[in-house]
């Protein structure tokens, strides 16, 4: 794929509550580029991931355009996007074995190599041979590591990232976070990564903006 086609522009944002004006947002991200959103609590970071993501709540209106690859997606609906999310709670099905839940969403043409893609996507992620494996019988790292391969076999274009990280020990947090990081990177994902945690944000390595301080720009 063009990398091209996956960079993300933002392009004059100004989201209102109750027809306030909560923050104000202008930016651009190349694919591969991850962007860090921080601020307070409150400030409007989960409405920002709601919108790009299409779905904001009725409080909430928005002006302002989103473009992917140069494309106006502003009003495209939510599942057309190719804009995926990533929480902080794996959201696992318990009744699915590791495989059925990666299989969730893959595209139908691409059946035949399924079973293939997910072995070779499970080795990437040193979670070889782990295809029938109850979700549960896993650490936390490793659901965490599920969850990314579900979203990623799905093939997003963009990638919300809502505090992904802040379940897991901080051993496990640096080791999770660079292996999603190099996933991203090496796709020519884009990436927008919400976060309280200054560590995650130097990981990430791009531009960093502070949303309790966007009402002016
Ligand atoms: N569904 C909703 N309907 C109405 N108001 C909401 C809704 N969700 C959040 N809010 C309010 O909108 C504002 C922005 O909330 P948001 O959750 O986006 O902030 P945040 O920066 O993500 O906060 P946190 O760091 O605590 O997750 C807050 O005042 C919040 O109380």
């Amino acid at each position: 794929m063009d990398p091209a086609n996956n960079m993300l522009s933002i392009q004059n944002l100004c989201i209102y509550k109750n027809e306030s004006l909560l923050f104000t947002l202008d930016t651009s991200l190349l694919a591969g580029e991850i962007l860090t959103i921080m601020g307070p609590s409150g400030s409007g970071k989960s409405t920002l991931l709601s919108w790009l993501s299409g779905m904001l709540y009725p409080a909430f209106t928005a002006e302002g355009k989103l473009l992917l690859g140069g494309q106006d997606i502003s009003q495209t609906p939510s599942h057309l996007r190719q804009i995926a999310l990533l929480f902080q709670d794996p959201l696992l099905f318990n009744h699915l074995t590791v495989a059925g839940n990666i299989e969730f969403g893959m595209q139908a043409s691409k059946s035949n190599s399924k079973k293939e893609r997910i072995s070779k996507a499970l080795a990437s992620v040193n979670l070889s041979g782990m295809e029938m494996r109850a979700p549960k019988s896993l650490s936390g790292g490793q659901q965490a590591r599920v969850a990314l391969l579900r979203v990623l076999l799905n093939e997003p274009r963009v990638i919300l990232l809502d505090e992904p990280f802040s379940k897991l020990d901080s051993q496990l947090r640096q080791a999770t976070r660079e292996l999603v990081f190099e996933q991203i990177r090496q796709r020519g994902l884009t990436a927008i990564l919400v976060t309280h945690d200054q560590s995650d944000a130097d990981a990430a390595a791009g531009k960093v903006i502070n949303l309790s301080n966007t009402r002016s720009a």
